[in-house]
């Protein structure tokens, strides 16, 4: 299984968001996650599509689009058009999941699935065929820079033990309050993706970078 560190550009400096991308590349993040906020499903709006693209064309990183947008369906060819590589809707958010989780395959992107913290796991089971990765929010969606909500470790567990009981390898990304401090606890428990913000560019986001990047090596 790979062990990936995805950055999450909300907490960047968006004047130089170039640099503070290489900054991570550079040290070893694969993935940038990009938390794309429409007011509706989460109070907050952050950018869309044209960020996407513009970062897209300038690295080699995989463009992560986690999409916290209210009927998702709507926006899957835009965000496939601007580059990204897997785009993650919220089971919440979305009036068809299995409808939105094809359409994000039939334009050639890897798709993701996402719940909040007061979604049970049951909800994801059936869904568990269709999707390359599963998303456990560990903070409520919408801000960064919230603590990390401990209950979201059994359900990182649980849904890891989905994942085996159905003979799938999946990719589970946890997302929200993740530190250097607590990053071992959520690999632990079974994610292999993690996204960071506040850690990784609240600071030096090469050391930050290289700090998270040693932790994951050691569990490859
Ligand atoms: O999806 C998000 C908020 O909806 C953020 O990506 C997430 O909270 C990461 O930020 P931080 O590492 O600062 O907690």
């Amino acid at each position: 299984m790979d062990y990936i560190l995805a950055p999450s550009i909300l907490a960047a400096d968006f004047a130089v968001l170039g640099e503070e991308m290489r900054r991570t590349a550079d040290n070893g993040a694969r993935y940038l996650h990009f938390d794309v906020m429409d007011g509706m499903f989460v109070p907050s709006i952050s950018f869309g599509m044209p960020v996407l693209k513009s970062i897209h064309e300038v690295t080699e990183q995989v463009m992560d689009a986690h999409l916290m947008v209210q009927e998702p369906v709507r926006y899957v060819e835009d965000f496939r058009d601007a580059g990204a590589d897997i785009v993650t809707v919220h089971l919440e958010a979305c009036e068809d999941v299995g409808a939105t989780l094809k359409k994000i395959k039939e334009c050639g992107m890897k798709a993701g699935l996402s719940i909040c913290p007061e979604t049970g796991v049951c909800a994801v089971e059936e869904y568990i065929p269709d999707i390359d990765m599963l998303l456990v929010m560990s903070v409520h969606p919408g801000f960064g820079g919230q603590k990390f909500i401990p209950e979201s470790l059994t359900k990182i567990r649980d849904i890891r033990n989905m994942a085996v009981a159905q003979g799938r390898e999946l990719d589970i990304q946890v997302d929200g309050g993740i530190y250097l401090s607590n990053v071992r606890e959520v690999l632990d428990a079974g994610a292999n993706i993690i996204v960071a913000g506040s850690a990784i560019f609240k600071g030096d986001p090469e050391k930050n970078t290289r700090e998270f990047m040693e932790i994951l090596k050691s569990y490859e």
